[in-house]
């Protein structure tokens, strides 16, 4: 198997993924071709009962890992068209987890559905997902309109390559 090496990011806006944003979770991400890894430690604010992690943060987990799965390893921009998490065990603020991310199938040229899981240091998998994400050509997605056309291009430029 490939070894893993770490994946550029040019955005450091991004709730999950940005480095320079103060509220986020500044996940950096790693690929060995075939799966994309991240681990973190939830920060304190983003709790939800007592000391346990709010489920609609290990959903962004999982939808962030998924996305960066599908875009490095399809080599297309990306949405997230739907997705379903299953919450398996507790997570708490201060754990350090890991989470795995693929793409299960081909759907279409223009859809995929991804996995991810979160596990604990245990080993233990404490949140799952299936995810289906739209594929978009560099010039379907300019013409969504979505992101600036100079992002998608620098994104081209590094985003597809090893950091
Ligand atoms: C994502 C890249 C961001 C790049 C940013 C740059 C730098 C940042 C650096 C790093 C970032 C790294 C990772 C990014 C991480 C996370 C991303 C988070 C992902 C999300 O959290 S994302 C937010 C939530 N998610 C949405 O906000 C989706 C809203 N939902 C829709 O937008 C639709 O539901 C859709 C498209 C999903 C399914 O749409 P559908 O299949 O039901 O089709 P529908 O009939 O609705 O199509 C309508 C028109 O879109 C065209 N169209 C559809 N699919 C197409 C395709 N694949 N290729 C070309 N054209 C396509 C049709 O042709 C038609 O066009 P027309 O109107 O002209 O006929």
């Amino acid at each position: 198997m490939a070894e893993w090496r770490a994946l550029k990011n040019i955005d450091p806006h991004c709730f999950a993924c940005g480095q320079g944003n103060s509220h986020g979770l500044h996940m950096r991400f790693f690929s060995n071709g075939e799966r994309v890894k991240s681990r973190l430690v939830i920060p304190d604010h983003l709790r939800g009962w007592h000391t346990l992690v709010h489920g609609g943060v290990l959903a962004t987990i999982l939808d962030e890992a998924m996305s960066w799965a599908a875009i490095h390893l399809t080599g297309h921009f990306i949405l997230t068209q739907e997705m379903t998490v299953r919450f398996k065990k507790p997570v708490h603020i201060g754990e350090e987890i890991r989470v795995q991310s693929f793409v299960n199938e081909r759907v279409s040229p223009k859809k995929a559905g991804l996995k991810a899981e979160i596990c604990n240091m245990s080993g233990d998998v404490c949140a799952e997902s299936s995810g289906l994400f739209a594929l978009f050509t560099t010039e379907d997605f300019i013409r969504k309109d979505l992101v600036p056309a100079h992002m998608l291009e620098a994104m081209n430029e590094s985003m597809w390559r090893s950091a």
